[in-house]
């Protein structure tokens, strides 16, 4: 960017982020593999912001160091109650440096365009602020206890973002003159309040704000797919389990569980559709609670894990290998069972099986392999 004129930058991230649900405040949590923070403070520093001084709240400092480590001109500062507060704070930590403008960005809005930088900058050459703003596509109404009061004309309404620019002295001076809460919305009703004209420019659709749980869920991709692949000895003596079904058979399959080799693939499978390890992580065979255990019980974890992804079940397909038993004649009871086990309609559950052509060890009847693939989709798709 070519501008002559100096601006810094100011990002609020000083808030609790208690709707978004994450176990840290939202800013420091990852999103598209990094800090929420990091991602704005980034390309603020490429546009050439500087200083970037950045609200935090109180007892982060060494998550937003680790956040921000290696952009250039970071100051962090102590923010306030509220939003308002933490820009004001931000804004007198400026005076020193009193560059010609400055932008005031929410950290939660991490994807900015740098095309809204220009065309806020540019605007900032003739106005004393300038704020992204997008239509409203839905009609409005006015709400009071759960019944429309009122409507409005949305054609006057426009949707918010930031950032919001402006030169640097009016915003500090009309700050500074507010009276009663602290509570505006944003730094452009601030800027008004103290008769500082607001010019809007177009904002940008990838520049909403990350407010609840669903908007963190939004990164992960609609449609996710696993693969588990499972081996297990046979042996005389021990009974033959495979996809949950029980099969009369001369040999069984030996293990620390029931071992069940058809289940064990799956459970890996749908682990590995949301990357929550694997069955040895879950249930190491060295753990004696987990002797004899019948594999059912992985499948529910495995489940449950999934549904805590924020996922639900797409297919699965699974195939057996093993020149006996035949697996065609319990084909169907095995897939009712794993459709029990998943919580799933019948067809969107597939059992294979296939001979190795007597090569190998499942051709000499040593054992039996299965492989699985399981797709999951997102809650909401
Ligand atoms: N005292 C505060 C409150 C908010 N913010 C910042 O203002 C931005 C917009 O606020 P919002 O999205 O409402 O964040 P939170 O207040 O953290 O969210 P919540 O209301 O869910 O707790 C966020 O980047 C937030 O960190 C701030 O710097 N200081
Ligand atoms: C500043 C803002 O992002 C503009 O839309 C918005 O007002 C912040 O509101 P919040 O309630 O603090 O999220």
């Amino acid at each position: 960017m070519a501008h002559k004129a100096s601006f810094a930058a100011i990002i609020v991230a000083a808030g609790k982020g208690l709707r978004a649900g994450q176990s840290i405040p939202k800013q420091f949590a990852l999103w598209r593999g990094k800090p929420v923070l990091r991602h704005s403070a980034e390309r603020l520093a490429n546009a050439g912001a500087a200083p970037l001084v950045v609200a935090i709240p109180a007892g982060y400092e060494d998550e937003a160091r680790q956040a921000l480590d290696g952009i250039p001109a970071v100051h962090l500062v102590s923010g306030g109650e509220s939003r308002q507060d933490s820009v004001y704070i931000a804004l007198e930590s400026l005076e020193a440096h009193s560059p010609d403008y400055v932008l005031i960005h929410d950290a939660a809005r991490p994807n900015l365009p740098q095309s809204v930088i220009i065309r806020l900058m540019d605007v900032l050459e003739k106005e004393a602020g300038a704020i992204p703003v997008l239509p409203v596509v839905d009609s409005l109404v006015v709400a009071c206890d759960g019944f429309m009061t009122g409507s409005t004309e949305r054609e006057k309404l426009r949707r918010v973002q930031t950032p919001q620019a402006f030169r640097f002295e009016a915003i500090l001076s009309a700050h500074r003159a507010w009276h009663g809460d602290r509570t505006a919305g944003d730094d452009a009703q601030v800027l008004r309040a103290s008769g500082g004209d607001v010019a809007l420019v177009m904002g940008d659709e990838k520049l909403h704000k990350l407010t609840f749980a669903e908007d963190f869920m939004e990164q992960m991709p609609a449609i996710r797919t696993g693969m588990g692949f499972d081996v297990h000895r046979l042996a005389l003596g021990e009974e033959l389990w495979l996809c949950g079904v029980k099969i009369d058979h001369d040999h069984g399959l030996s293990g620390h569980s029931d071992a069940d080799v058809g289940l064990h693939a799956l459970v890996d499978a749908l682990l590995g559709a949301v990357a929550a390890g694997d069955i040895g992580d879950h249930f190491p065979p060295s753990d004696p609670q987990w002797k004899g255990a019948r594999s059912s019980r992985f499948v529910e974890y495995a489940v449950s894990l999934v549904t805590k992804a924020g996922y639900r079940i797409g297919n699965v397909d699974l195939t057996l290998m093993c020149e006996a038993p035949k697996i065609g004649p319990h084909r169907d009871a095995m897939r009712r069972k794993l459709a029990e086990l998943l919580s799933v309609d019948i067809e969107q559950v597939s059992v294979k099986a296939t001979t190795t052509e007597r090569l190998g060890f499942t051709g000499r009847r040593e054992g039996i392999a299965s492989q699985a693939i399981a797709t999951v989709i997102r809650n909401g798709e």
